[in-house]
């Protein structure tokens, strides 16, 4: 019972995360633009991923919320109040960064106890908040050893649990697990949205890993040369990518040139390699609607059938086949281009590399995309 009321009253006065609002954000050194005219609306409780190649700007926007860099131009709004010129240390953020970054000769609840003491929160209540947040990264068996004598992943969870102790309202973090081996980084990925969740703070993550950026956020920006290209739930993302560059971004997409040309209801594309057509349906998610642009095939939205197939969408050659386990994957030559399409596994493929084949294609979830 009294541990039910705790938590109540733990949760009662849980802070809720912050919104944040970016307008027009600019950032140049010297003549080098980073970030140019950037907009970006973040909700309270949100986790968003800013993803996107080296350079692309991921860590100059973060630095720029945390208030590490200040822009060249734009604003930065924290519930509705403007932080643009507020230092770092008054804007109240947890971070966590790629480099541990502990203190090496205080221990690990000290470690995590540091933004309380600074904040002066009293002792009873500063190691009843640190036990609470070393239980919660699972931890609390090593709180009186150094930060020398934990695992890689071990002083990642020390980080996490020192940005989170003082409950901050915005948790940035930029790529806190690209020094990690990949199970551990899987674990950490599952226990940091789990954490997220829990304590509903606003989380801004940067990344470059694409399935990190998928499983995680509630939202992802797609950075590329300093603009964001597309931000959106990630399902939104896999299926409605804006142009060619999100298609490519997250999972595997053939990308097949076309010319589109619109009709009543249905738009033909016309691919530019092989002289074969299509139709498909004519919704709002097509990015291309008329002129040249790139037909975004996932692998399971093309099957591999017989050429004789009456039903078949296009025609090919398959020239290379790979058991998957669940299915097989297949690479079909179509003209210049290559699709990867896929076969049910629970049968023999029955056709080999070097052979026509037919492949069908599921028309509604095929997309035309801008270049
Ligand atoms: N102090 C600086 N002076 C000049 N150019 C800089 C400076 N800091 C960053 N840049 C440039 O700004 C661009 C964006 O850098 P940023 O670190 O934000 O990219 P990123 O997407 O986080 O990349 P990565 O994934 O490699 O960390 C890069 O081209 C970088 O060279």
């Amino acid at each position: 019972m009294a541990q039910v009321m705790a938590e109540r009253a733990a949760t009662s006065r849980r802070p809720a995360g912050a919104s944040i609002r970016i307008r027009n954000a600019r950032k140049s050194y010297g003549t080098t633009t980073v970030l140019e005219h950037l907009d970006l609306d973040i909700e309270a409780g949100e986790f968003v991923t800013l993803l996107g190649p080296s350079g692309s700007g991921k860590s100059t926007l973060l630095n720029a919320i945390a208030g590490l860099e200040n822009l060249t131009g734009g604003t930065i709004e924290v519930d509705g109040r403007d932080l643009t010129h507020v230092p770092a240390h008054r804007r109240g953020f947890g971070m966590v960064f790629q480099s541990y970054a502990l203190f090496p000769h205080l221990t690990v609840a000290e470690n995590v106890g540091y933004p309380l003491r600074i904040r002066h929160l009293n002792t009873r209540n500063r190691r009843a908040r640190v036990e609470k947040y070393l239980q919660l990264v699972a931890l609390d068996h090593v709180a009186d050893r150094l930060p020398s004598q934990l695992s890689g992943g071990q002083q990642q969870r020390v980080s996490l649990a020192r940005a989170m102790v003082f409950e901050p309202r915005v948790l940035l973090m930029d790529e806190p697990l690209g020094a990690l081996d990949r199970n551990l980084r899987q674990a950490l990925q599952f226990e940091i949205r789990k954490l997220q969740l829990e304590a509903g703070s606003t989380v801004i993550y940067v990344t470059h890993d694409h399935d990190e950026a998928l499983s995680m956020s509630d939202k992802v920006a797609l950075l590329n040369g300093g603009r964001i290209v597309q931000v959106a739930a990630p399902p939104e993302l896999y299926r409605n990518p804006r142009n060619a560059y999100v298609a490519a971004a997250f999972g595997e997409t053939s990308l097949l040139e076309c010319t589109v040309l619109p009709g009543a209801g249905w738009l033909e594309a016309k691919l530019a390699h092989g002289g074969q057509a299509l139709r498909l349906p004519a919704t709002p998610d097509h990015t291309c609607t008329d002129g040249d642009g790139f037909l975004a095939v996932r692998p399971e939205m093309a099957a591999v059938t017989g050429p004789d197939d009456p039903h078949r969408h296009l025609l090919g050659s398959l020239t290379a086949v790979a058991f998957m386990g669940g299915i097989w994957r297949c690479e079909v030559r179509i003209g210049d281009e290559t699709l990867i399409a896929t076969a049910p596994s629970g049968r023999a493929l029955g056709y080999r590399p070097g052979q026509e084949i037919g492949l069908t294609l599921d028309l509604d979830s095929l997309r035309l995309v801008a270049a």
